[in-house]
């Protein structure tokens, strides 16, 4: 397995705020601690900011009130440019409306994190890519990314987050367009990576069988943490 990072990150937010427009609160997370290695699952109504909380977690937000500090990494110190470095290193990232590329095949988007890491490294995630498309049921790796279903997209989505061995797993409603078997099949998946070298894996979700797999599930209601 290719990997560019070190093991072991968690999470500590602090007087976290996310403001909308014309400085309308989105979010407020006093306090939240996850463990490295951790498994924790998001869940609550729409539009009570899960998304939200996991752009704030990937450094995805431009603005955030307070602090987001990934073990020895204070994301509200660092600017854009390195923010992008520290995800490409160290996050998979599968968000909610999959963000493929569909000028590339479903395999060059599975290993697409390869273009940010060391040459020395990049047939290795390549062949991960593949190979975690042959194990999600994406049998032709090189079918055109328009030509895919919505769950297959999500599978592709869900590939590119593993490959390349990220410590980091932020996934949006990763089994939201697939059947109960894929479903089930990609959680298992997932939850197997993430107990692979004591990766933290943060999922947004309302499928229970999949928040029944995570050590710990977090209620948002309308952009407050109301239980832990
Ligand atoms: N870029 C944005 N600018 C302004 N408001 C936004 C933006 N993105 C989201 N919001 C608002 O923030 C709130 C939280 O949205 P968010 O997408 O985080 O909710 P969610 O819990 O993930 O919802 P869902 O389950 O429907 O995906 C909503 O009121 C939404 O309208």
């Amino acid at each position: 397995m290719a990997d560019g990072s070190c093991a072991g990150f968690g999470l500590a937010i602090r007087k976290l705020m996310v403001r909308g427009n014309r400085g309308r609160l989105l979010l407020s997370v006093p306090h939240l601690e996850i463990a490295p290695g951790a498994k924790i699952g998001i869940t609550g109504p729409s539009g009570a900011g899960k998304s939200t909380l996991l752009f704030a977690m990937a450094g995805l937000v431009d603005r955030i009130e307070g602090q987001v500090t990934w073990t020895g990494v204070d994301l509200s110190t660092l600017n854009s440019r390195e923010r992008a470095r520290f995800r490409n290193r160290s996050m998979g990232i599968v968000f909610q409306d999959f963000l493929l590329f569909d000028e590339l095949d479903a395999a060059a988007n599975a290993s697409v994190i390869a273009l940010f890491r060391p040459k020395a490294e990049r047939s290795a995630i390549r062949d991960e890519g593949n190979a975690l498309l042959a194990r999600l049921g994406i049998n032709a790796g090189d079918r055109a990314t328009s030509s895919l279903s919505g769950g297959e997209r999500q599978r592709v989505a869900v590939a590119r987050a593993l490959a390349g061995g990220a410590q980091i797993l932020l996934a949006d409603e990763p089994t939201a367009n697939l059947h109960r078997e894929a479903a089930d099949a990609l959680a298992d998946d997932l939850v197997a990576h993430a107990d692979t070298a004591g990766r933290t894996l943060v999922t947004v979700s309302h499928d229970p069988a999949l928040l029944e797999r995570m050590d710990r599930v977090i209620t948002l209601s309308d952009g407050q943490l109301t239980e832990i």
